[in-house]
């Protein structure tokens, strides 16, 4: 089918914009371009002006280097733009690393910013960052709800270089805190409490440091920087291992499927590169080759109970919920608490529209929820997804227009991470 009948966009009456997908082919033989990883250009992006903001304050002159492949994703425009601003107001709109490395980094450079972002962005918690900033010396003021953004930032002088944060509710936080602190004049010492979620976004984060020559040392929950230079050098992006994985669900629900996905590699620095291992359940296979990963579709899933603990892969949970509900497998799901605080409420969004599926989703202990097919539906007319300004629902859910035809909402909100992906989509009708 041509990828004009089949990819219409349309102007509802209500101006929500909505995108029908009809089935895409059985037999996938191409190549997808994938942004690149926002995760690790996001954290390039923050080093590189505190590298810049440490040399003039020492008056020299930065070495010559370049940075490729920084990601095309909305959250990273956003940040690039807010770098470079010398506004007041700087509005991070529904970028949550945005948010939080901004934060710090605003405090510790004495750059005086009002930081806000959309109603969502206001409601996604931020008072354990604020506060341990505030502990090492960060004035920094709530203008609505403690706890929360908006912020009002003031100014930074070092009181203390020993503090503790909770490891539980974001790994964000953690990361923020880590690249500013080897530019603090005492350095830092962070001691993490609870368990710590999303724990490979950190040692992204202390890698990339590494790789811009700031060492750090993590002994049990204890993390030691000491003040250090960063040393800028050429770096290059790799491909996004989160985008991919709906690659790979379209591979699972394809009848044939080999699909190239260039600059992925297999040391990654992104623990969603997990994503590999978890689909040799689901049948595919992925073959690392010079350039990026060839993923091929070899059997159908080989079984049909999965059970998985997301807490260092929050951003799969979607994936994964869908993918099950396309192969009818029932799935347990631990490790989900984070699920809440990202975009919208990604738990309950996914049991209201898995349940247009015949899915049930729903809490079976604490942090621990279960899919499972709960009746028959009548495909016939189609299902329509909301995708409650997330990008992960929307393309969590494309793959299951290989049940009916789908129409997506707000197809836009893929611009967030993966601005190129309708366009990429066509690539498979
Ligand atoms: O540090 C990062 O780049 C991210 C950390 C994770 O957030 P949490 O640490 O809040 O789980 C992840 O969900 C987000 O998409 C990106
Ligand atoms: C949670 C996400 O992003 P952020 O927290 O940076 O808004 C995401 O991309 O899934």
């Amino acid at each position: 089918m041509c990828s004009f009948e089949s990819l219409l966009l349309v102007l509802q009456a209500n101006l929500d914009f909505m995108l029908f997908l009809s089935k895409p082919s059985e037999k996938i033989y191409t190549t997808i371009d994938l942004p690149a990883s926002k995760s690790e250009s996001n954290r390039v992006l923050i080093i590189e002006a505190l590298a810049q903001w440490q040399y003039e304050q020492k008056r020299l002159a930065l070495p010559k280097y370049s940075i490729q492949n920084i990601s095309e994703a909305r959250d990273t425009k956003i940040l690039q733009n807010l770098l470079k601003s010398t506004a007041l107001r700087l509005n991070v709109q529904d970028a949550g690393t945005t948010m939080r490395f901004l934060t710090a980094f605003c405090a510790v450079t004495n750059r005086k910013a009002i930081l806000e972002g959309t109603e969502r962005m206001h409601q996604r918690p931020i008072g354990i960052l604020v506060e341990a900033l505030q502990e090492l010396g960060a004035e920094i003021t709530y203008l609505g709800e403690n706890g929360f953004p908006p912020l009002q930032i003031e100014g930074f002088r070092q009181k203390k270089n020993v503090i503790s944060i909770r490891g539980d509710v974001s790994s964000q936080f953690i990361s923020a805190l880590l690249m500013i602190a080897p530019t603090l004049e005492r350095g830092v010492q962070i001691t993490l409490q609870n368990k710590v979620s999303s724990l490979p976004y950190i040692q992204m984060t202390l890698s990339l440091m590494k790789n811009f020559e700031v060492e750090s040392e993590w002994n049990e929950n204890t993390i030691i920087i000491q003040p250090q230079l960063y040393q800028m050098k050429d770096f290059a992006v790799e491909a996004d291992w989160s985008a991919a994985s709906y690659w790979y669900s379209v591979a699972t629900l394809a009848k044939q499927a080999e699909i190239f996905l260039p600059y992925l590699k297999k040391n990654s620095l992104q623990g969603d590169s997990q994503i590999a291992s978890i689909m040799e359940f689901f049948g595919v296979k992925t073959f690392y080759e010079k350039y990026g990963i060839r993923i091929c579709k070899v059997s159908e899933p080989k079984v049909n109970f999965f059970e998985y603990d997301f807490s260092n892969q929050p951003d799969l949970a979607q994936t994964i919920v869908t993918l099950c509900v396309g192969k009818n497998i029932t799935l347990i799901a631990k490790g989900v608490e984070s699920l809440k605080i990202k975009e919208t409420d990604r738990l309950q969004a996914l049991q209201n529209e898995v349940r247009k599926f015949g899915f049930q989703f729903y809490e079976i202990a604490e942090n621990t929820w279960r899919l499972e097919k709960a009746e028959n539906i009548d495909f016939a007319k189609g299902v329509c997804i909301a995708t409650y300004q997330d990008h992960r629902m929307a393309m969590a859910f494309a793959p299951l227009s290989y049940l009916c035809t789908l129409q997506v909402e707000n197809p836009q909100v893929v611009e967030k991470s993966y601005p190129k992906f309708w366009q990429e989509w066509k690539k498979i009708n």
